[in-house]
Order: C-alpha cells, then structure tokens, then sequence
C-alpha cells in the first residue's frame, strides 16, 4: 500500500529488474536436469569411459576430483624418467631446496616434496636457515645449491620472512634449473605467447594436470580464476589461455578482499543488491541491458548454447504481479546450506532494495528513480562472477570463501585454498564448547563451519611482492598471537573429518641437509621429532632436537647462525607445546560447493598432491635440459 505512493515509473522498473532476474535465474535452474554441461570427466583410473557430468541439482553430487590418486599416477610414470636419466647422468637426478626458517607449512612441504623425490628415485638436498639469514647469504645459499654438480633442479620455498627479498632472490637462480617457474625468464616466457615456455610453476600446472588427466577439456571454456597471485592466479590464467579456454578472468584481490573483512556486510548488501544487479558476463541467457551505462556482456561459447537452448524453452517472462519461482541462488542456498542467510527475496511488487533509502549506498542514486547501478564492480556482485565460469579455480587464502550459490550447476572447482583453521587443546574435544569466531574466521554457518582461525595460509597463493608478503605474514602473526591469547578457551566445534595436525617446528638453528637416501628419515630430522603419515604431520611438541647442530654438507651460504630465533617459530613451538589442532579446509566450502558443481578436489587430497608431482615432473625436466634430452 506504501508502494502505491511510490512513482509508477520506479515500480515499473523495479519491477522488470527483478522479474528479469528472476526469470534469469528460473531460466538456469530449468537447464539443470535435462541439460548436461559441457564440461566431461572421466574416470581418471580407466582409459575409456568418459562419463558426461549432468548439471548438478540437489541430490546430485559433484564428482570428486582425486588428487592424489592423479598424483601418484604421474608420479608413478615419471619413475620411468628417472630410471633414464639416471643412466644418462651417472646418478639419481637431484632436486636442491632452499628453505629459510622454520615455518611448519614450509616444513611440512618441503617434507612432502622430499619424500615424493625420494620415493621415484631423486635425490633432494636440502639447506635450511635460519630465518635472520641475510639476503647476501641466502643468495650465496641459492648460487650454492645451483651450482652443486648433484643438483638438476632447485627452488627455494616461499614465503620468505618478510626481509628477504624474493623477486631479488629468483634472479640468482639458474632458469633452467628453475623447478617452480618463479625466474623472470620463466615466466615471462609463459606469459607471452609464442615465446616457448620452459618450467612453469607447479601449482598451476598441477592444476592444468589435475584437469587434464580427469578429463576435464578447458577448450572453449568460460575460466574464473579467482585470486591474482604470482605463483598461483597469474599462471594459471595464461596456463588456462593457452589451453584454448574462450575466457579466461583473473579476480584481483580488490574484488573479493571485502569478503574476508565483512562477509555479513557483503551478503547483506548482495541481498539488497538482489533486484537491482545489472547482468554480468556469463553462461546464463541474458535480458536485454537495462543500463545504457552498463557495457554490454560478452558472452563465451557455452553461454551462446545455453541462450540458444533456453530461448526454446524459456516462457513468457512473468509478469510483476504473479507468483515467480525462487531464484536458484535462494534454492540452492536452501538446499544445500540449510538455509544460509542471503537476504530474503525482494517481493516483485516491492522492491524496497531499488530505494534510495536502502543502506547500499555505492548500488544508488540519491535520486528518486531509476536506481543506478555500479559504474565499477562491486564485491557484491564477486558470486555472480564466480557463477559464470565453467571451470572456475580459487586460490584466495580464506576459508571457505566460496559458497554453493557462487557456483555455476555443472561447473568444474577447483580448490587451492589450504587454510590451516581452528586451533583445540588435545584431548578436549569430547568436552568441547563452541566458542566465539575471531575476527579472521569464517561465517559459522553452514554445513561445514569452522570456529577461531588461527592462521589462515594459502600456501599456494603467496604474492611475489614484498609488501603483500609482510601484509600477509603479519596478518598471520596477528592471528596467531591473538590465537595464543584465547587458547585456555579455543575449543571448538569440530567440522567434519578433516587432517589434524599437531606440530612443532624445530629450532631454526644452524643449517640442516639431507638426502634422499635418508627418505622419511631425512624428514624426520628436518622436522625435528616430527614424523609424517598420510594423516598429516605429528610432532613430538616436547622435543626439538633433531633439527639443531646438525651440520651438513651444505653448511656454507646461511652458515650456522643461531639463537636467532623468528617469532614465527616462537609461535609455532609455544603453539605446539600448547598440544592445539589444526584443520586444513580449502577456499571453498567443499560439502555445499559439491551439491552444485559438477566436479570439485577436496582439500586436502587435491591440488596439494599434483603440486608435488608437478614438482617432481619439473625437476626431471631440468634434468632433460641438462642431458639434452630436451632443448632448452
Ligand atoms: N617455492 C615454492 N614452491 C611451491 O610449490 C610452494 C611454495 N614455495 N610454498 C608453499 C606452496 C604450497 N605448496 C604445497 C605443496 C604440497 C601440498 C600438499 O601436499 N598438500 C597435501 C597435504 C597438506 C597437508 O598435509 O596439510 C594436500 O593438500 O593433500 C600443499 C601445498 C607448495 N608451495
């Protein structure tokens, strides 16, 4: 009745907008049952069966990307390579790392990468620093490992501590003996087209692996790939292009930062936004522009299709006063979150959402009416992004960032999130009680919540740049020093069976180094106590001895300095001794994601696996270079 007052124009606009909407939205779920998406897997075991991925509706699971069955695969062929190159070289191909201090993340990947080389047959060297090493030493470090005759392949693990310069560092390296593809020549090669590209970083092409050996075929394809880092969304978006992907959109941080700071703020204004969203770039069939501000959309290949299809098929659009079906947003969110809160649809008469009163100020006009939409994007509008890709990857570094309903029905995610959450005394989970999230943590609602964040590490989603770097390894501390603060009462509610890890970083004394002879040895050394199982790591809190005075063969570079302990060991050990848990979850809210996509890798168990391969696949490489079995 308040409406009726309203301007007949604005209701009439109002009105349009969000019955577009909905029929946009009625329109995708209508495709969902009889349509099968373009995107194909098979079953990565078996050479022939390629089983089509029907759109995902509720009742429909995602198929599970395996990535560390695809891993141990490749892993397994790559044994052959080394077996050549063995012979050719006069000796097992060997992959040097150079690590500074004493991270547990760190730790336990370069544990992981070791025991994988061991495991084929290389041999891994590796030379640990401390953390005040200096750049001058940690540059004398790298020359070191490159030049040693042993050694085919090297990488030095990131991040570095935060006064270390990283992009100063990659230039000492070798190219060609560049396994992660980090060195400008490296990269730029694979950034330009046609420049022939040598090693490329091994997450991405973990990635393009996992993808690949699962049948999934990026050509033609609308790719999202969320996260613009240097190690991960960079490349992998070139990676995608080359591979024939239609579309290819990297997300700069600034368009999904808001969603770490604010979620409910960002949800909230998504759900005010809900009538008024000017139609973005994507699969789904599109209305006519409504904006004549608003650029026209591009639309890819499977988008044409799914217009074509759904033009045959779409009724007449509703009109303002009949009853609309719930836009799929809302239905999946219902069906798949338990209702997750997303702002209740805006009722087609109403639209209080297109007023100018509503408290979006950046979605409109002070004016009455039309309502203006964003002349730039805004994070809000980040899901409808993430919806128009067929294959869409995340590598953002917070838990659970993405939700079901930023996921395209049918679509291919891929998850390179790896947040360690979550921090509980051992022994008190029985007894456990929920307490309240820290400012880092993710919403709590959902199927699969995690309570107080401890530290939130994307691994494989470090920036190159010094600035960000700090940024990030000061956020962690931040996290991690409140974390410590809130320990008498950090139990928490357990999410479903994720990887525990309970750790203790050893003392960033002195230099360690090993070989792959040692194997699980080796690693067991570098971690001090700690040892490994396919359950995730386990240390021994109350020793730290294995890792100190432990001089190796590598002692020059970063020499033996000790006593100079990092805060980030302080706060592992004090962490460690305080028995506490971790889990690791992903960027994507994996059990509602799996109800919509049509394909998915869990984390852990997905990309984390392929980059070792990956790695492992580069180090053979460099090792070809060197006995020219391939040119460089
Ligand atoms: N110079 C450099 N090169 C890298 O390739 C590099 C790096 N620095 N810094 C860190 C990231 C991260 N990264 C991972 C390796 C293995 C797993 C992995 O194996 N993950 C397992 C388990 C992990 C766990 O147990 O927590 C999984 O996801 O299933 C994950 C992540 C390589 N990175």
């Amino acid at each position: 009745m308040q409406r009726a007052t309203k301007s007949a124009s604005r209701l009439l606009f109002s009105c349009q907008q969000h019955c577009l909407t909905k029929r946009l939205f009625a329109t995708a779920a209508a495709v969902v049952e009889p349509a099968c998406s373009p995107v194909s897997v098979s079953d990565p075991g078996s050479i022939a069966t390629t089983t089509a991925i029907c759109r995902n509706s509720s009742g429909h699971r995602a198929t599970v990307l395996d990535g560390r069955a695809v891993a141990a695969a490749w892993e397994k062929e790559l044994a052959n390579d080394v077996q050549l190159l063995t012979k050719l070289l006069g000796r097992p191909p060997g992959l040097g790392v150079v690590l500074v201090g004493s991270r547990p993340d760190s730790i336990l990947y370069v544990t992981k990468k070791q025991e994988a080389c061991q495991k084929a047959g290389v041999r891994t060297f590796i030379r640990q620093l401390p953390e005040s090493v200096t750049q001058a030493q940690l540059e004398a470090a790298v020359a070191a490992t490159c030049g040693d005759p042993r050694v085919d392949g090297v990488l030095i693990q990131l991040p570095l501590p935060r006064h270390l310069s990283e992009e100063a560092v990659m230039e000492v390296l070798e190219p060609r003996k560049d396994v992660d593809g980090f060195h400008p020549l490296n990269m730029g090669r694979m950034l330009m087209r046609g420049r022939g590209v040598r090693l490329v970083p091994a997450t991405p092409l973990g990635c393009i692996e996992l993808l690949r050996r699962s049948g999934v075929d990026v050509q033609g394809k609308t790719c999202v790939v969320l996260g613009d880092s240097n190690i991960v969304g960079t490349p992998l978006a070139a990676m995608l292009r080359d591979r024939g992907a239609a579309a290819v959109t990297i997300c700069h941080r600034r368009s999904y930062r808001d969603w770490f700071v604010d979620q409910q703020e960002v949800r909230r204004k998504r759900a005010a936004a809900a009538a008024c969203l000017p139609p973005l770039p994507g699969p789904s069939p599109r209305p006519p522009q409504p904006f004549p501000s608003t650029p026209a959309a591009p639309s890819s290949s499977s988008s044409a299709a799914a217009a074509a299809s759904a033009a045959a098929t779409t009724p007449e659009e509703p009109t303002c006063q009949q009853e609309h079906p719930q836009p799929l947003q809302h239905q999946q969110q219902h069906a798949s979150t338990g209702g997750r809160v997303h702002g209740s649809s805006p009722a087609c008469d109403s639209s209080p959402q297109c007023s100018p009163s509503s408290s979006s100020p950046t979605l409109l006009s002070s004016s009455s009416s039309p309502p203006v939409c964003p002349a730039s994007f805004q994070s809000y509008q980040l899901p409808d992004l993430t919806r128009s890709a067929d294959i869409l990857v995340v590598a953002v570094g917070h838990p659970e960032l993405v939700r079901g309903d930023w996921v395209r029905p049918g679509a291919v995610v891929i998850d390179v999130g790896i947040n360690v959450v979550g921090a509980l005394p051992r022994n008190s989970q029985a007894t456990s009680t929920h307490t309240s999230s820290t400012s880092s943590a993710t919403s709590t609602s959902g199927t699969s919540s995690t309570s107080s964040t401890i530290s939130s590490t994307t691994a494989n989603t470090t920036s190159n740049s010094g600035q960000q770097q700090q940024q990030q390894q000061q956020n962690e501390m931040e996290e991690m020093q409140q974390q410590r603060r809130h320990q008498d009462d950090a139990a928490m509610h357990q999410p479903a069976p994720l990887r525990e890890v309970r750790c203790t970083p050893c003392s960033d004394s002195g230099v360690e180094s090993s070989d792959g002879k040692a194997g699980g040895a080796a690693a067991a050394a570098l971690l001090g106590s700690c040892t490994t199982s396919s359950s995730g790591m386990t240390c021994d809190s109350s020793s730290s001895g294995g890792c100190s005075g432990n001089q190796g063969e590598f002692g020059s570079g970063g020499g033996s300095e000790s006593g100079s302990s990092s805060s980030a060991g302080d706060d592992g050990s004090s962490l460690c001794n305080r028995n506490l848990t971790f889990h690791v979850v992903g960027d994507v809210a994996f059990e509602e994601v799996s109800q919509v996509a049509g394909a998915i890798t869990p984390v852990p168990g997905g990309v984390g696996p392929m980059t070792i391969a990956a790695l492992l696949h580069n180090t053979l490489k460099a090792a070809k270079y060197r006995v020219g079995l391939e040119t460089w």
